[in-house]
């Protein structure tokens, strides 16, 4: 691998602390800590990505060294590993300085379309901002990370990636969430890529430090490397990144919504300044359609991280980065103007995308009411998201709905709940009439749209059960269906969540924690 050419572009642009015994700090000033990683004295390589290395430009894996980087044990002399602060808000609160707790930085490598991309390990041990934790990360969360954001990638939704997983050689001490107690668990480290894991947070920390120098120049630094759209001459400019962002953000949480995907913890401090899905801690799939679905414990019975809240809270999330960036901007008009502006704009795209789901060409004004009715469908019936979207696009005039849709409920149907499905499927005919193209086009636009795999609670669960007992099947026949998610590889995982998990809330929160 080209460890060689990994660099570290914030030890030179920003102000940091380079001591060499750093302590648990609250820095102004100071964006980053020097840190070391544990050097894992027995760790297994369990997972490499080398399609991504390839892209990145690290190559293959040659030798021991690169095994050893991979698995956070050494690393050439080159690479000088850091972590950074970061503030945020969370479940609506200001947290105060927050930061890289189990998050190490390598640097960033380019590739030959001089194309940056960072890397960071998760789990290689405890930095400056660990405060009391360990700084660890179990197999269970990184298996979790490391599968999911490959699929979310897979899918064609913004996201962190994952080149490496690793079994540390440790053991470490986690309560188990369905029963309280603590028990030690295999240790892992992965180490995934971005463009940036740069964060609303880390924009709010040093806003909330009055440190507008460093604000300017970290912002600066953004729109340079990040946003070459806009023009970095223009007086303009930071209101034109606030709207590049919250552009970016509603395309993200729409997408979200496309394949029925719950984040579960959408702190300021885990949204991605480029748009990224970003930190895979409690979220999940939905199996049955449910707007009210969290699968994070520590948000009941609130649920402002539930399924159909996802748009409002991304809202109130840039919120939050307006305050962040308001001393740059100064012009209070035109931040309420961006932040009024994206209800609207993030419902356009929400209709867009769902009218691509149902295979229509465009959005018709009837259509806002439809969607809202095939929503209502699906959550009173307890109808599989995912499922309910290949039936339609198989669906002819001459299907027999019993039978044409008979998985894809998780209760029994009354007659008169299959009388709703039925005049649903008559309104759905009348609306596909009115296209412009043809079934075979609207069809081929729905198989584009609607993913025939999704990564569901229950296979993870499963797949860790497995990895815990040393068998590697199951992850490996995951990765190859979630490679392809819009073809039906493996009809098995194309089918409802089996009964014997009786509730999605049940096995996602078995396998969450950190
Ligand atoms: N085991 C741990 N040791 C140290 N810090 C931790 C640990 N678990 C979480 N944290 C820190 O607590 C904060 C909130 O945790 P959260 O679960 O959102 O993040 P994470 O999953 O660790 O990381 P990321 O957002 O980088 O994917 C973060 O600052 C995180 O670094």
């Amino acid at each position: 691998m080209n460890l060689d050419r990994i660099t570290q572009q914030y030890l030179e642009i920003f102000p940091g602390d380079f001591s060499e015994n750093p302590r648990q700090r609250q820095t102004p000033k100071i964006l980053f800590a020097t840190t070391d990683i544990v050097h894992f004295k027995n760790p297994e390589l369990i997972a490499f990505n080398e399609n991504l290395s390839e892209e990145i430009g690290l190559g293959k894996i040659e030798d021991d060294r690169d095994i050893a980087f991979l698995n956070a044990a050494s690393l050439p002399e080159n690479i000088r590993t850091y972590s950074t602060a970061y503030a945020g808000h969370q479940f609506g609160n200001w947290a105060g300085q927050l930061g890289d707790g189990r998050a190490i930085y390598a640097g960033e490598i380019q590739n030959k379309n001089a194309k940056k991309t960072e890397l960071q390990w998760k789990g290689a041990g405890a930095t400056p901002y660990s405060r009391n934790a360990d700084g660890r990360a179990v197999l269970r969360s990184s298996v979790r990370e490391y599968l999911m954001s490959e699929a979310m990638h897979h899918l064609g939704i913004p996201t962190t990636r994952a080149l490496s997983l690793s079994f540390t050689g440790e053991k470490v001490m986690r309560d188990k969430l369905y029963d309280g107690n603590p028990e030690y668990e295999k240790g892992a480290v992965m180490l995934r890529t971005a463009e940036s894991f740069l964060r609303f947070g880390h924009f709010e920390l040093i806003s909330a430090q009055k440190e507008i120098e460093t604000l300017q120049k970290l912002t600066d630094f953004t729109i340079e490397n990040y946003f070459p759209e806009i023009d970095s001459k223009s007086e303009h400019k930071y209101a034109d990144f606030f709207q590049k962002i919250s552009e970016r953000t509603a395309d993200l949480i729409v997408e979200w919504y496309r394949v029925g995907f719950v984040h579960g913890v959408m702190n300021t401090d885990n949204m991605s300044i480029l748009g990224l899905t970003i930190d895979y801690g409690p979220f999940s799939f939905l199996d049955e359609y449910d707007l009210n679905f969290t699968p994070n414990t520590t948000d009941l019975p609130g649920r402002r991280y539930a399924f159909g809240n996802q748009g409002k809270i991304a809202q109130w999330n840039l919120w939050q980065l307006a305050n962040a960036l308001f001393p740059l901007i100064k012009k209070e008009a035109i931040l309420e103007k961006i932040l009024n502006d994206f209800t609207k704009m993030f419902w356009e795209k929400h209709d867009i995308m769902m009218a691509k789901k149902f295979g229509f060409d465009q959005v018709l004004e009837s259509d806002g009411p439809f969607f809202t009715d095939a929503q209502k469908l699906m959550e009173d019936l307890k109808i599989d998201h995912t499922l309910f979207f290949h039936r339609l696009e198989s669906w002819t005039e001459n299907s027999n709905l019993k039978t044409h849709f008979e998985n894809v409920f998780y209760d029994q149907i009354t007659d008169d709940q299959f009388l709703i499905l039925e005049n649903f499927i008559k309104n759905y005919k009348e609306r596909l009439e009115k296209n412009k193209i043809s079934r075979e086009e609207s069809v081929a636009l729905m198989q584009k749209t609607n993913p025939k795999f999704i990564l569901r609670n229950y296979l993870l669960f499963e797949c860790i059960n497995e990895l815990e007992e040393g068998k590697k099947d199951l992850f490996n026949t995951i990765i190859l269906a979630l490679e392809n998610p819009y073809q039906e590889i493996y009809p098995e995982f194309s089918k409802k969540r089996p009964p014997i998990y009786n509730n999605q809330s049940g096995c996602s929160m078995l396998s969450c924690s950190s």
